[in-house]
């Protein structure tokens, strides 16, 4: 009994849902967040990466917080993941979630890894072509105080392109959504060409509220794809690439062409070795 009462008092009123006196109406559940029941006016800012702002959320987030905690911010962040092979549209996906929330009014930005320079540093763009601009970063710590608390306390919602390669992925949402509020839409492959999880995108499924895994078409056989082939020799995990290295494939051509592909790059080991000591060979005979 002194255990139960000394666990509830570690647990303040705030977080009463668990404590919830039922003699009180009950709070009808799974409500929209309170933001989307409050009216607002979108009023652009002067950061050319930001899309749009609400003048009235910052007021709104302040009055949730220390009122409410004891010490620790209402939360009504989010965290969704897109995830897939190459091809398979995440970044479309991505982007007409962005797009949705933007015609909310909310105040959106957009990070992309810079290790991904395919199509220039200051947009995400899909392999069709459509974009919107963003900020390319080498990790995600540095992007609240890059924007500024002022700014960053204002943001509604964080997109992140090419989540696989920033390392510090998890702790980046957890406190984005956790203790900022922020709703964190994320895109990028879970698995690499070898069909290993790719980066940190799998380890924040633990903490996200929708997980989105799409398909591509196999470019064999036009079957759904699960996976991404890649069709060149190198194998370090990270290459930079469009179709010119990498496929979306099914189960059945991804195993038969990693099969072709194994062969190929084992001759290509050999060879190179063979020219390797064909060289040496040359040289040590010209001493
Ligand atoms: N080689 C290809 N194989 C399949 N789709 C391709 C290819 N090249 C371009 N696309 C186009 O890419 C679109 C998906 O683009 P995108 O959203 O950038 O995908 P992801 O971010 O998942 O790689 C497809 O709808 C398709 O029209
Ligand atoms: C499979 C695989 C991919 N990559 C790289 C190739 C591209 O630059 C990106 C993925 O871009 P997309 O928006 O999903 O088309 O990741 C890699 O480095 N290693 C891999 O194994
Ligand atoms: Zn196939």
């Amino acid at each position: 009994m002194l255990l139960i009462s000394k666990m509830k008092s570690l647990i303040s009123p705030a977080l009463s849902a668990f404590y919830y006196p039922h003699h009180l109406p009950r709070i009808k559940p799974f409500l929209s967040p309170p933001q989307t029941l409050i009216p607002f006016k979108p009023k652009s800012i002067q950061n050319p990466h930001h899309f749009s702002i609400c003048n009235s959320f910052s007021s709104i987030k302040g009055s949730n917080s220390s009122s409410l905690m004891d010490g620790a911010r209402f939360s009504s962040g989010e965290i969704h993941v897109i995830c897939g092979p190459m091809f398979a549209g995440k970044t479309t996906a991505l982007l007409q979630r962005v797009q949705a929330e933007i015609d909310l009014g909310r105040s959106v930005m957009l990070i992309k890894s810079n290790k991904d320079t395919r199509y220039g540093l200051d947009s995400v763009v899909t392999h069709d072509g459509t974009k919107l601009p963003c900020w390319a970063l080498s990790n995600l710590s540095s992007f609240s105080h890059k924007l500024g608390a002022i700014a960053y306390d204002k943001l509604d919602v964080i997109g992140i392109d090419e989540a696989q390669f920033f390392g510090d992925l998890y702790d980046f949402c957890r406190k984005a959504a956790d203790h900022d509020g922020k709703t964190v839409i994320v895109a990028g492959l879970d698995g690499d060409y070898l069909r290993r999880t790719f980066g940190s995108v799998l380890d924040i499924v633990p903490l996200a509220d929708s997980i989105t895994k799409l398909t591509a078409r196999c470019n064999v056989c036009g079957k759904r794809a699960h996976f991404t082939l890649r069709k060149t020799e190198d194998t370090q995990t990270e290459l930079i690439g469009g179709s010119d290295v990498y496929m979306p494939v099914c189960r059945r051509h991804y195993v038969s062409g990693q099969v072709v592909i194994e062969a190929t790059r084992a001759v290509l080991k050999s060879q190179k070795v063979f020219d390797d000591s064909y060289v040496e060979g040359v040289t040590i005979a010209n001493q």
